[in-house]
């Protein structure tokens, strides 16, 4: 099958499109502290240090727009993409998601930090995004499975965090003119203007994320998902052997497939197909990752090769690689989804579905070839959410079933992908 990863796209996805920003005139945005806490510290006990303290940290977007803040994890100076996410939960599950490599995420939820950090929410070895913009650091944690104050855990994992900022009116400023780019910093000796130069000079188009995240040699998922959050997981009959593509995988993908009883080998991105095909899998997972499918035609042929040859199962970029890999062009959406309310009519089984979603990039459902059907559609927008091939056996999601954060009402695909290595194998 011929690649077609160049990205003209169709009229149809022109309004998902995002516009060149508008570089507004240089405004300073500070947010005044009312609180007058009496001060306490110590981390051990779960109270974060000082939310009243005067701003020590800005917020500089490629629009001109300068937002005063105050620091809470890592300090220094970092370049990163800001998308909003409006998951009210799960922001350790998020500060863990790999497909935010290079994106600071603003949580428009006002509160956050309430439930400290865990040792059961990582979805992934580190925290790969580029830093965290909040409205209101909870200044206690409260929850009994808490093991450290977040603003401990940016700082151990060298992650910049922001609170006592608009969140809302950045969030206003996205929608309206699209996901920005902007430069984070503690650091007092850098002008507005510096700040300024450094957004307008960086992007995260073209640039290929996921060599940083994925895993470096293949290895099989044993752990076993504690009972205690497992759920469907009953009743399961044959074993089959998946083997999942690390394009910045989450664990909650290898935690689902592992209690629908699967058997997983878990390759890195650049993993030929041919030793894919070798080790005689009864399926293939392409998992979610960061940044642009454009910008990774290597996954996009390994997708190709493995066609029609073995069922497969995108989530997220896997979608978008399987999107191209079947003919189809991506698009970069104005502001993308992110959060964990997104309705998605799914078309097969007739129902709408409340999702959690993660991407800036979708699938040009007018550029795909004769015989792949969209399953599923974003209520939000039309937007592409779901696809099938059936005659290659290929089912994909843009958004995400294993949800972490997020509602399970999407969990079933993961039994229709179980049934299509059943079909498939009882053929062979
Ligand atoms: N969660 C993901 O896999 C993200 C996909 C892609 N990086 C995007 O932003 O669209």
């Amino acid at each position: 099958m011929e690649l077609a990863i160049t990205n003209s796209i169709s009229s149809t996805a022109q309004k998902f499109l995002k516009p060149k920003p508008k570089v507004k005139s240089f405004r300073v945005f500070t947010v005044k502290c009312i609180s007058s806490l009496s001060s306490s510290d110590g981390a051990a006990t779960g109270v974060v240090e000082r939310p009243w303290k005067t701003s020590d940290a800005r917020l500089v977007l490629e629009d001109g727009s300068v937002w005063r803040a105050k620091s809470f994890g890592a300090r220094g100076t970092q370049v990163g993409e800001v998308v909003f996410n409006t998951s009210l939960t799960g922001y350790q599950e998020i500060l863990t998601d790999p497909s935010y490599a290079g994106q600071f995420v603003l949580m428009t939820n006002p509160h956050i930090g309430n439930t400290g950090v865990n040792f059961d929410d990582e979805e992934s070895r580190q925290c790969f995004l580029a830093g965290l913009v909040i409205r209101s650091l909870s200044i206690s944690t409260s929850n009994w499975r808490c093991t450290k104050a977040l603003g401990d855990y940016l700082i151990e994992r060298n992650i910049m965090g922001i609170y006592d900022v608009d969140t809302r009116a950045i969030t206003r400023r996205l929608r309206q003119d699209g996901s920005l780019i902007g430069v984070l910093t503690t650091e007092e000796s850098k002008t507005d203007e510096e700040l300024l130069e450094m957004s307008r000079s960086w992007d995260i188009v073209g640039i290929d994320l996921i060599s940083d995240v994925t895993c470096t040699a293949p290895y099989e998922w044993v752990d076993k998902t504690d009972p205690e959050w497992d759920f469907n997981c009953e009743g399961r009959g044959e074993i089959y052997h998946v083997i999942a593509y690390d394009f910045g995988i989450k664990q909650n993908i290898l935690r689902r497939l592992a209690s629908y009883g699967c058997k997983i080998t878990v390759v890195p991105s650049n993993w030929p197909a041919s030793e894919t095909l070798k080790m005689r899998p009864d399926g293939v997972l392409f998992s979610n990752g960061p940044g642009d499918p454009s910008a990774v035609p290597y996954a996009v042929k390994t997708v190709n090769d493995l066609l029609g040859k073995v069922p497969v199962f995108g989530i997220c970029m896997g979608h978008q690689l399987l999107g191209q890999a079947l003919g189809g062009k991506t698009f970069k959406m104005k502001f993308g989804h992110h959060g964990g309310n997104h309705p998605v009519r799914n078309l097969v089984a007739n129902r709408v579905e409340i999702s959690a979603q993660n991407h800036n990039y979708a699938v040009d459902p007018e550029s795909l070839p004769v015989g792949v059907e969209v399953t599923h559609i974003n209520l939000n927008d039309g937007s592409c959410a779901g696809l099938a091939f059936p005659a290659l056996n290929v089912m994909s999601l843009q958004y995400h079933p294993e949800a972490s954060p997020g509602p399970h009402d999407s969990d079933s695909v993961f039994g229709e992908f179980m049934e299509l290595m059943k079909k498939v194998k009882q053929k062979a």
